[in-house]
This record gives structure tokens, C-alpha cells and sequence, in this order.
């Protein structure tokens, strides 16, 4: 029996979709782990691997048109991954012929919609990011019995730095800082300790994201991710960025903000709702690199040798959209 992957990417965080309701039967656990770490390795993994799989399948709430599983190039599982459901919201749009619809995932069934082009041929939907939880429970966070943290300065981690963590819902810890620190070595020390296993602070690991205010509702964001390492961009840390500069500086609620990334370039909008919790919305590119097609027993065996890639026409596309940014 042949597998199709299609490869995929949100401002450059790469990934395959693994559509499961067009396999025979499902793949264990095991191997939906096993499968993530091979095809993801960026030397040996198919099509120049990527940052993680997107697992689709059939929900069961009967509001939801699909479902997408989060699993990290190292195999752990993650609760959301923003710019993988815009490219599942438009995998499964194209599937169902639908635009506006809702997608499970571990924690919530979230909002997607087809949005206008962010250019010429570069597809475009948005996804609503949510819950949002400030309580270190939801963070899987033990920093001196603090409940939450809010533009603290962490000695164990930086003397200088002040950090704030949300979940939305999987965990972000975010730092405002300048040009210099944002390219420089900080932020991979701090986030490869906090995701080494046995640091006492983030035992389960954090998404760390360093972010530059570059103007009015304009943000640069670099996030080291837990499970990867340095993506091109975050999603879910880029809505996390985009509230905490509403909070704390001096950006609107309901505004659009521009999110720059070394990948390209997203739109977010912050929200705040009667009761004072927030959500928010990511708007970027649902870009489909090409597809993959091979045998289950090679993809299980990790053997890509005889794997068929062929490439869609959108990545120069979605290049010359970045190239017009800078
Ligand atoms: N790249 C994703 C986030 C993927 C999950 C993350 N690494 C985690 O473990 O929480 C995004 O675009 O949000």
C-alpha cells in the first residue's frame, strides 16, 4: 500500500501532513513516534526532513471537520502548533470543500478560515490560538512556588533578561529584547538548558521566544522550540508574543499586529473577552512544498530511497513574497 506526505510550511516551520484516514489502519503510537523522528531528520529524513508531523484524522465532535496530532521532530507529542493547523485547515478545506470550519486538537476545537492572500499565489488562512493560561500547572512550571510569571527577571537564567510565561496552550516563555540580544547566543544557552530534561525550572521544556519591538505593532519574534530546537518560526509563540506586547508594551487589543520571523512574515490580533481571558488570531501562509509517495513498509522501515517528491509550483511564490519583505 503507497503513503502520501505532503510537505508543508507556515512561514518556513516545515512539516509533513500524514493524513491517516487513508491508511489501512491507523499507526500506533509507536509508531507515529518512530515515523515522526525518521521522515523529520533533516539529513536523512525524506524531502530534507522538517520540524514535525502533522497527523490528520477524523474527529468524533461532531463540530469539528477533522483533527490534527502535533508530534515534535523528536517524537514528543505536542498540544497545538500554530502555523502546522493553517496548513491543516487548508489540507482539509481542499478535502471537504469548506472555508470556514473547526479543527480538534488535544486541548480545544479551534476556529480556522481561508483569509485573503498574504500575496500572489501564496495561500493564506487563519487559526484561532487558544486557551490561554498564565498558571504555572498549565506550564509545566517550577520556579520558586511562583503561580505565574509576569516580566520576571530569573536569575538562574539571565541577570539581565525579564521573562513572562503563557501557555496558549502549549508552553512560551517571552523575552523583550534588543537587536543584539534577540541574534546573539542567549537565547539557545536559555532555551537549551530549559529543554535539557533536568533543569528543576521546565522539566517538560518550554518554547522560548526572544522578541524585538520594531515599530508600532511590529514585532520580530525568534523562537527555540521545545522538541526541535531553532525554527524558522513559531505560531503559537508569535500569538504568545503578540498578547504579551499588548500587556505589557503598549500594544491594542483587536489591532492588527505584524509578526516578523526569519521564515517570513505573519498577521496576529489579540482579544480579550468579558471575562478577561484572551485568544487569539494567526493569519500567515498554508504553503504545499510537494508530496511524497512511497510504500508503508518503507515508510515504516525509515528506507526513503525510492521515495517519488514531486514539487508544487508554491515555494518560488512564497519566496518572492519574502524577498519583497526585505
Ligand atoms: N511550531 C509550532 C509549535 C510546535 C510545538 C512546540 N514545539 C511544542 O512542543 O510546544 C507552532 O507553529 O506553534
Amino acid at each position: 500500500m503507497d503513503v502520501t506526505l505532503t510537505k508543508v510550511h507556515g512561514s518556513e516551520n516545515a512539516f509533513f501532513i500524514l493524513d491517516q484516514t487513508k491508511l489501512a489502519h491507523r499507526l500506533s503510537e509507536a509508531e507515529l513516534k518512530q515515523v515522526t523522528q525518521q521522515v523529520t531528520d533533516r539529513k536523512t529524513g525524506l524531502a530534507g526532513g522538517a520540524d514535525g508531523v502533522l497527523y490528520v484524522d477524523d474527529s468524533d465532535h461532531p463540530q469539528a471537520s477533522g483533527k490534527m496530532r502535533v508530534i515534535n521532530a523528536d517524537g514528543s507529542e505536542a498540544s497545538m502548533c500554530g502555523n502546522g493547523i493553517r496548513t491543516v485547515a487548508r489540507y482539509l478545506s481542499e478535502q471537504k470543500q469548506q472555508t470556514d470550519f473547526k479543527i480538534e486538537t488535544m486541548y480545544a476545537d479551534l476556529n480556522v478560515k481561508q483569509a485573503q492572500d498574504l500575496a500572489p499565489q501564496v495561500k493564506t488562512f487563519q487559526a484561532e490560538i487558544s486557551p490561554v493560561s498564565f498558571k504555572a500547572e498549565d506550564l509545566g512550571m517550577h520556579i520558586a512556588d511562583l503561580p505565574a510569571l509576569h516580566h520576571v527577571k530569573i536569575p538562574a537564567l539571565s541577570k539581565q533578561l525579564a521573562f513572562t510565561a503563557v501557555a496558549v496552550p502549549n508552553p512560551h516563555l517571552i523575552s523583550f529584547v534588543d537587536h543584539a540580544t534577540l541574534l546573539g547566543p542567549e537565547l539557545g544557552r536559555i532555551a537549551g538548558y530549559l529543554n535539557d530534561g533536568a533543569n528543576p525550572y521546565f522539566p517538560d521544556g518550554v518554547n522560548v521566544s526572544f522578541v524585538e519591538i520594531l515599530g508600532p505593532d511590529h514585532i520580530f519574534v525568534r523562537t527555540f522550540e521545545r522538541g526541535v530546537g531553532f525554527t524558522n518560526a513559531c505560531g503559537t509563540g508569535m500569538s504568545a508574543a503578540s498578547l504579551i506586547y499588548v500587556l505589557e508594551q503598549g500594544g491594542h487589543f483587536e489591532q492588527t499586529i505584524t509578526v516578523r520571523n526569519p521564515g517570513g512574515m505573519v498577521k496576529t490580533l489579540v482579544h480579550e473577552t468579558p471575562a478577561a481571558t484572551y485568544w487569539m488570531e494567526l493569519i500567515g501562509n498554508a504553503t504545499f512544498v510537494g508530496t511524497a509517495t512511497l510504500s508503508l513498509a518503507a515508510l515504516l522501515a525509515g528506507d526513503f530511497s525510492q521515495t517519488q517528491f514531486v514539487k508544487s509550483a508554491e515555494q518560488p511564490a512564497y519566496q518572492n513574497f519574502v524577498n519583497r519583505l526585505n
